[in-house]
């Protein structure tokens, strides 16, 4: 009988495929005490010893980490669906609620406000009508920077706020009187910036649920008391909007998102779920969130790379000074013609994935992966910064080497994730929304600061490329740079 059903494969004689391997841990705590500050390194290190997939019990939970193209092909496409969940950190999960679009669980709830997001914002109907927007916050830059001639500036800070008073615009409109939203941009910025590091520190209430409830790192606490200071800020620009609206003025041709979300407000979603103001502002942090530090810390390791290679700073100032013309100033439309400039960005975005593990999946089914069960729950790392590293996908994979990404290369290895060799913006159902923003938002930057300056560094400094671990990987030391006339 049992040769009977294995010969014809029946399914419940058939043995799930073992869980990947790992390294063994302490009891209760498992790997937690053995974690380093570069999670990405050291996951790397372990591939290397375990496999591209492999497990880790970190406290009650397992974890497991993927680092093949292949198997990561399997997760992001084959299993797009099943893999599309999240299991939100505490800290993302206080900040918003679970009505944001990061850390939502695929379900009718996401589906509906991402495809929203995406529709009417980053529609090209309403990226070229904001572009007013950018190009004005543009301008207001280099109207800053024209001030601090020969002195230090702050790269990743002054893009930053550019890129917090463009997404603003998008979201609320250009209406609010400007020194009121430079305020506002500035307190929001430290908050915002806060809870991302927040979303991304280790906390002892995720790895042992049970414990969640003593916070004993205060992270709970903590990002209690920025939501507070964030919801705050949102209320302000809430009211004002409102007022506005109820005045009949709105932006011509150009959508802002706040509009159309209270004009969703109080509407019915499925059977139990109300859209109000408590859905409107997680989205709007999660917006902000979302693209704010990941496009200033990007133009940051960009012009950390060009100051650390003239060379290639020069051919890039070349290009575009080809494409502006010297005396002119750069338009987002100049981008499509500076192929050069995209390279740069694209080899950068490969040595320096801006979000390394790319945002934690969840699987809601156990699945088979590789040779390995996945099981239902487990929170699956795709490490993309090890494959971005790799000598048997990239040759000399430290090396700056813009060229790679030239000719036929470009569309081979394009944002919205086909080529699992290459996923700064992750892939499938989960790949970032906001990419066609991003993309505009840090090319235009980048023309804009290499044909506007010449940049030096401070007297007695040098170039530091090294990493700092978090959900966004900055620059251990923020790029400080001193502008010249040209
Ligand atoms: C250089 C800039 C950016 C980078 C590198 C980046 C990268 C990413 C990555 C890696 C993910 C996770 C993808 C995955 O799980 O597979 C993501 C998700 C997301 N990003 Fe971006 N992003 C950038 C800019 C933006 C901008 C400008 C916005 C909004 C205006 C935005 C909004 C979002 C949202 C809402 C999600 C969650 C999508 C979901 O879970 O369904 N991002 N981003």
């Amino acid at each position: 009988m049992y040769l009977f059903s294995v010969l014809l494969g029946n399914s419940k004689t058939r043995t799930k495929p073992p869980l990947p391997p790992g390294p063994y841990g302490l009891p209760i705590l498992g790997y937690l005490p053995f974690l380093k500050h570069k999670l990405h390194h050291q996951f790397t290190q372990l591939s290397h010893k375990y496999g591209p997939i492999y497990r880790l019990w970190l406290g009650s939970k397992l974890y497991v980490v993927v680092s093949s193209p292949s198997l990561i092909k399997q997760i992001v496409r084959d299993h797009d669906s099943l893999f599309a969940n999240r299991d939100p950190p505490v800290s993302a999960l206080i900040a918003t609620g679970g009505y944001d679009i990061v850390w939502t669980a695929n379900g009718p709830y996401w589906r509906d406000m991402r495809k929203l997001f995406v529709r009417e914002m980053m529609s090209n109907t309403n990226l070229q009508a904001s572009n007013v927007f950018r190009t004005d916050e543009v301008r207001k830059l280099i109207g800053n920077l024209d001030t601090k001639i020969g002195s230090p500036v702050q790269i990743g800070e002054l893009i930053f706020l550019t890129e917090l008073h463009v997404l603003t615009s998008l979201l609320w409109g250009g209406e609010m009187d400007p020194t009121e939203r430079s305020r506002l941009g500035v307190e929001f910025r430290l908050h915002i910036s806060k809870l991302v590091d927040l979303f991304g520190k280790p906390n002892v209430s995720d790895f042992f649920p049970v414990l969640a409830k003593f916070d004993f790192q205060g992270i709970a606490k903590e990002t209690r008391a920025v939501v507070v200071e964030v919801e705050r800020i949102l209320d302000c620009i809430i009211d004002a909007k409102l007022k506005i609206m109820a005045a009949g003025g709105a932006m011509e041709g150009c959508k802002d998102f706040v509009g159309i979300l209270l004009e969703l407000k109080d509407k019915q979603l499925g059977e139990t779920s109300t859209f109000g103001l408590t859905q409107i502002k997680a989205i709007l942090m999660d917006i902000v969130a979302g693209g704010s530090d990941t496009t200033a810390t990007m133009v940051e390791w960009v012009m950390t790379e060009l100051m650390h290679n003239p060379s290639i700073m020069q051919k890039v100032q070349q290009e575009v000074t080809n494409v502006v013309g010297a005396n002119n100033v750069v338009e987002e439309s100049h981008a499509s013609k500076l192929h050069y400039l995209e390279a740069v960005v694209k080899e950068t975005f490969r040595l320096h994935p801006p979000l390394p593990l790319l945002v934690p999946r969840y699987p809601s089914e156990s699945c088979t992966i590789g040779e390995h069960t996945i099981p239902k729950g487990s929170r699956v790392f795709l490490n993309m910064w090890s494959i971005h590293m790799d000598p048997h996908v990239w040759e000399n994979p430290l090396q700056f080497r813009p060229e790679r990404f030239l000719n036929h290369n470009s569309e081979k290895f394009d944002f919205i994730g086909n080529n699992v060799e290459y996923l700064p913006f992750g892939s499938g159902r989960r790949v970032c929304p906001g990419i066609p923003l991003a993309e505009k938002m840090v090319m235009y930057l980048l023309a804009t600061l290499v044909h506007t300056y010449e940049w030096g560094l401070p007297e007695g400094q040098t170039i530091d490329l090294s990493e700092k671990f978090g959900i966004v990987m900055r620059k251990e030391t923020p790029l400080i740079a001193v502008p010249y006339h040209k």
